[in-house]
């Protein structure tokens, strides 16, 4: 299939998978989110050349939620190094859910599995360098602006705020993570927990979600300017950590269907890509009960099937 039939199939492949909207429920555990309309389903592909092609819904932004945990990882990557972030959280999948509290308490040395569920992300959050929490969400947001080809990317302070007032999980999961010392002592737990809700709570839309991901596919280096912005070893260690946990708890059962690097956020948005070729922005809020959109995981499946994406 080549690109004019990819764009003449897209529409009808979302409108074909929409259905599977019915079987999901849009989150409403951060009370801002249950306002996303439950039926939306759109997605965005972009090609090397920035080239794109798009259907449905794609033009109202979402936050990024879990998704903004891959771009925190570079950032923290290229902060502290691989030995740096490592010393904070593992290298392993959970089979737990995104926000299970159960391994950092059972497994010694309390250190989060991975960076991509909740605990591993808050524990990213602590190694972003900056003085202040503020002056750290600023480093992050002109971080994931660059990685956006230049968007200027926001916080949404009504879904910050909302988080942050009902985030009594995250906050068991911070205080744990200090009682354990993966927060040091010099840490203060809600300054980690301001800048985790607010990297969480960034706006995106579809194109700029394809936009990111398409530096990943290109192992961050652009395609479109030429320019590295991330070192390839440290996308290297992103899109593992995205086909071992990038869907939570789901994480196999979507390498054995779509298989390709992904990442999912509780928004409805799925950012994945395929290597050397395409970045891929989805929204659909509609949420199954592993914490992903059943509609955009069933259009991945159609895509990465009709153009056989499957990495392996
Ligand atoms: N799975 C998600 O997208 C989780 C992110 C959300 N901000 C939370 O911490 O619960």
């Amino acid at each position: 299939m080549n690109v004019d039939q990819l764009r003449a199939a897209l529409p009808q492949w979302v409108e074909a998978s929409r259905k599977y909207t019915s079987e999901g429920n849009v989150a409403s555990y951060i009370p801002e989110l249950a306002k996303a309309p439950a039926h939306a389903l759109g997605a965005t592909i972009m090609g090397r050349s920035g080239e794109v092609i798009r259907a449905g819904e794609t033009d109202s932004p979402f936050t990024m939620q879990s998704i903004s945990k891959v771009f925190t990882l570079l950032l923290a990557l290229i902060d502290n190094g691989e030995d740096g972030v490592f010393a904070k959280v593992g290298m392993e999948p959970t089979g737990d859910d995104f926000n299970s509290m159960l391994k950092l308490e059972l497994v010694e040395p309390g250190k989060p599995f991975n960076p991509l569920i909740n605990a591993g992300a808050i524990a990213v959050s602590s190694l972003i360098h900056g003085d202040t929490p503020a002056a750290k969400t600023e480093r992050i947001l002109s971080f994931f602006s660059e990685t956006a080809g230049g968007a200027k990317l926001t916080v949404n302070e009504d879904v910050f705020r909302s988080e942050s007032a009902t985030a009594h999980r995250n906050r068991s999961l911070a205080y744990f993570l200090k009682d354990n010392e993966v927060l040091g002592e010099d840490i203060d737990v809600e300054d980690v927990l301001q800048v985790y809700f607010k990297h969480c709570s960034i706006d995106v839309t579809c194109e700029q979600l394809a936009r990111m991901a398409l530096l990943l596919a290109f192992d961050g280096t652009d395609p479109l300017t030429g320019r590295e912005v991330v070192p390839r070893r440290y996308v290297q260690i992103a899109k593992t950590f995205m086909i071992m946990c990038g869907m939570y708890n789901a994480s196999g059962e979507f390498a054995i269907k779509v298989g390709i690097p992904a990442k999912s956020g509780v928004s409805g948005g799925i950012l994945a890509l395929v290597p050397g070729e395409y970045g891929i922005g989805v929204i659909g809020p509609a949420l199954g009960s592993k914490g992903n959109s059943t509609a955009g995981v069933h259009l991945l499946e159609t895509m990465s099937t009709a153009l056989d994406w499957r990495i392996f």
